[in-house]
């Protein structure tokens, strides 16, 4: 992965955190086991960087984030946040950063979302020029007027993640977590979303470290994926390079004319392709490091009657598929 020349917005090196689970022996005594929920974890993050921060159930991704943003102490190593040590400037950390839980809010849910953005600012501290700013941006992007009288109580889950992440941007944060933003919401809402979230990231250089579990949008949305296992970074690069890397298989389907069949036969044999037939769908699996790909579709265009040709990629989802699988 190509490192920015600029200084990073995060910086985690070598950190750890162990929990301890009391276990109970006999009515006095207990023994302490400890558990390692984040083993000597490091990595940078670059200002305007959209991480996919993502790792199997119980990987260690709440806890890494608990410690950037200062709800947690490592037992071991540091990291700074804007050259903040978080979990010792819990306050002067929490100006410059914002927290999304898709399941829960920071609203409160008895104000209407007007007073909530109110309450924010004062909280915050942010001027009315800025505010107006902030406040029409969110407008043009999410359409929060509309919602703008309504107790946040009586909002749908959907229009509730909205304006969670709408408020969460009023005090213009350099970094945004956003912790499964999109769970249980419908694919439209989920668009909004991303579009929302990419939106900011290119018009305020905002830094986004994105956890969920739907890896399609991690495909959508993030330049750069770190996977977490049992505590471990396992996984740090680019989309780009992960998808590089491991895309070595692409799978090419088309209908085809029963009576070719033979002459297709001798065609894949020549080529070596390895291929299935489904009545008279034909899948072919084109191996991209040994075999050009351009060439065997053009000659299978030139020399045949092909129809309904689909071509399916490795995605993200197939490599972090096979990521966990390893690691397992
Ligand atoms: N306060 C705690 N006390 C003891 N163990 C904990 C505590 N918090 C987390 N753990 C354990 O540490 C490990 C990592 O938990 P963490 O919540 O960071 O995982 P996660 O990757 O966020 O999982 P999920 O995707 O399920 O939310 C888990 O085994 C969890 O049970």
């Amino acid at each position: 992965m190509k490192v920015p020349e600029t200084n990073p917005v995060i910086s985690v090196n070598h950190v750890s955190k162990t929990f301890y689970l009391r276990k109970k022996e006999g009515f006095f005594k207990s023994t302490k086991i400890p558990k390692h929920a984040v083993q000597d974890a490091s990595f940078n993050i670059y200002p305007g960087e959209i991480v996919g921060f993502i790792g199997t159930n119980g990987a260690g991704k709440s806890t890494t984030i608990k410690m950037m943003t200062g709800i947690l102490t490592p037992t071991s190593g540091s990291c700074e946040v804007n050259g903040i040590i978080p979990y010792e400037s819990r306050i002067e950390n929490a100006k410059n950063i914002s927290v999304v839980f898709g399941q829960r809010t920071q609203m409160n849910w008895d104000l209407t979302v007007e007073d909530n953005f109110k309450l924010l600012k004062e909280i915050y501290d942010v001027s009315d020029e800025e505010f107006e700013r902030q406040l029409q941006l969110l407008e043009e992007h999410m359409g929060i007027k509309k919602l703008w009288i309504q107790q946040v109580r009586s909002l749908s889950l959907g229009q509730r993640v909205l304006m969670d992440i709408a408020i969460a941007l009023i005090h213009s944060p350099k970094v945004i977590y956003l912790d499964e933003p999109t769970i249980g919401l419908d694919i439209m809402i989920k668009d909004k979303i991303l579009k929302t979230l990419k939106m900011i990231n290119q018009q305020e250089n905002v830094t986004i470290i994105l956890t969920t579990h739907d890896l399609s949008e991690i495909e959508a949305l993030c330049d750069r994926i770190i996977i977490i296992e049992d505590g471990q970074i396992i996984y740090d690069d680019s989309k780009e390079a992960m998808l590089e890397n491991f895309s070595t298989n692409a799978t090419i389907q088309f209908d085809i004319d029963l009576e070719e069949l033979n002459e297709l036969k001798i065609f894949l044999k020549k080529n070596h392709l390895e291929h299935s037939l489904d009545g008279i769908t034909l899948s072919i699996t084109i191996n991209q490091e040994e075999q050009n790909e351009k060439e065997i579709l053009s000659e299978l265009y030139r020399q045949f009657s092909i129809n309904k040709m689909a071509v399916a990629r490795t995605t993200v989802q197939d490599v972090v598929r096979s990521i966990y699988t390893q690691s397992k």
